[in-house]
């Protein structure tokens, strides 16, 4: 069985300030770097083996703080960027039009195939998140690797292992340094393939963690 834990990166300026990243990018906050110490001190003993960050700088900033604790380098995998948000990249939630904002929720919200304008579908992002955790399963056994990754791309990919499609509205909260576990099951009594074992989990953070936008 491979085991694969998921973090969300720790709480950034824009994240903050209710400001759409997508694949543009803004530094953690103070209050981002304690969360990704103490999510560190939470994995410490589970025996992680390799640590694989999204190549956006908020999570391979939350990466380095875990590369500290776990003595591992960091690995990057653009595959594992946040949604592509198109024209909203670097826009506050609260300064939308109400144009916008129907964009904006578009593809959160059930509706096939929707995208922001030269962004990408929620298809295109679980394609690509697929692909990198199919890819996890050729390490070598015993490996268990920790993604740091992004909440909407976590909660896409969370959501299609449970056999959600990719633009099933979001029923899943993933704060700031939140942890979550898939598994690669290949046992007799159940459906072969990619397993939920927990999500969301935030009980190892001792402050308030954001919601996604
Ligand atoms: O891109 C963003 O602004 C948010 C969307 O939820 O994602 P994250 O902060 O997890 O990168």
């Amino acid at each position: 069985m491979t085991i694969v834990y998921l973090v969300r990166h720790g709480e950034t300026q824009w994240n903050a300030q209710k400001r759409i990243q997508g694949q543009a990018d803004s530094p953690l906050t103070e209050e981002g770097r304690i969360q990704a110490k103490q999510v560190a001190m939470r994995v410490k003993n589970l025996g992680i083996t390799h640590l694989i960050s999204s190549d956006l700088g908020r999570a391979v900033e939350t990466a380095e703080i875990l590369a500290q604790v776990l003595m591992l380098p960091v690995q990057t995998d653009k595959r594992l960027r946040e949604l592509d948000m198109g024209i909203l990249e670097g826009k506050c939630v609260s300064e939308l039009t109400p144009e916008e904002d129907m964009i904006r929720r578009s593809p959160l919200s059930g509706t096939p195939d929707a995208r922001i304008p030269n962004g990408e579908s929620m298809q295109e992002l679980a394609n690509r998140l697929h692909d990198a955790i199919d890819d996890l399963r050729m390490l070598p056994d015993g490996s268990v690797p920790l993604l740091v990754c992004h909440g909407l791309a976590l909660g896409c990919l969370i959501g299609t292992v449970m056999g959600l499609p990719a633009h099933a509205p979001r029923r899943i909260r993933l704060r700031n340094c939140s942890l979550s576990r898939i598994d690669y099951q290949a046992g007799e009594w159940l459906a072969e393939g990619w397993i939920v074992e927990t999500a969301g989990d935030i009980s190892h953070l001792e402050s308030h963690s954001a919601d996604e936008l």
